[in-house]
């Protein structure tokens, strides 16, 4: 069953950058790494996906529904964290955690099982601001995680975290994923993608470029082939 649908989508920002041509979909089940260089789109589609740019043209869907159509119930069987962690910084990790649980409505215990999974006990009581990197990473993985969404979004989330804390993602991603939901997620490690991912897409100057198996050996070099290949097809280096 696809849960995301892009069909053709492109976006142009004031300047020239942008994406384009962007057809994919994510379908229960799945975990889909998004790798490329900096600056390819990977944060621009996921922005698309979630509705947070607009596209100027083609479609984005997501339970077969437009963007614009989905209703609130749809939404909140989304997970998402893109570019930083979405939290207050004046409250606390437990204060944090309750009010995004409290937009999606789901059981308070579920707060108590982030804080014990991601290891935020010894931090509950301090301020999101007073927190380490990783620490406010982690706060904004179990924010984004803890209502069991059915639609995972996660640019970088292994930014900043230590590597019990990327095992901890790399755990609760392959369980959301058994339990069927489907995972959008980028990153620059391809070590990692290569753990989890059951497919990975390349992004190159706003366009993807195609997949790459997760199990190809030497995979640094292959994405590596990939994208100068592309770039000397665009006419891109000397
Ligand atoms: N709001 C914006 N206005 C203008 N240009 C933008 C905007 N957002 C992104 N861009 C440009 O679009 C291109 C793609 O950026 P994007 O952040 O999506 O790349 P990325 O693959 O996520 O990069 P990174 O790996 O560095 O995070 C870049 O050239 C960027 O400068």
């Amino acid at each position: 069953m696809i849960v995301l649908e892009f069909e053709n989508v492109g976006l142009r920002f004031r300047g020239g950058a942008g994406v384009q041509g962007l057809t994919f979909a994510v379908t229960a089940g799945e975990i889909v790494a998004l790798v490329g260089l900096n600056g390819a789109g990977k944060t621009t589609l996921m922005r698309l996906a979630l509705g947070m740019l607009r596209a100027d043209h083609g479609t984005v869907t997501l339970h077969g529904s437009l963007m614009a159509e989905l209703p609130a119930s749809r939404w909140r069987e989304v997970g998402a964290m893109v570019d930083a962690p979405l939290a207050y910084p004046e409250l606390t990790v437990r204060q944090n955690l309750t009010v995004a649980r409290l937009l999606r409505g789901t059981d308070p215990r579920l707060v108590d099982d982030a804080i014990a999974r991601w290891q935020l006990g010894p931090v509950v009581d301090r301020r999101f601001r007073h927190l380490s990197l990783g620490n406010q990473q982690r706060v904004g993985l179990a924010a984004a995680l803890q209502h069991e969404p059915r639609l995972i979004v996660l640019d970088e989330p292994s930014n900043a975290l230590d590597p019990a804390s990327v095992i901890v993602l790399r755990e609760h991603l392959a369980e959301r994923a058994r339990d069927g939901a489907a995972i959008l997620v980028s990153s620059h490690h391809l070590d990692e993608v290569a753990r989890i991912a059951d497919r990975i897409l390349v992004m190159n100057a706003g366009r993807l470029i195609g997949g790459l198996d997760p199990a190809t050996p030497d995979l640094e070099r292959t994405f590596f082939a990939r994208v100068l290949e592309d770039d000397e097809h665009r006419g891109c280096t000397p």
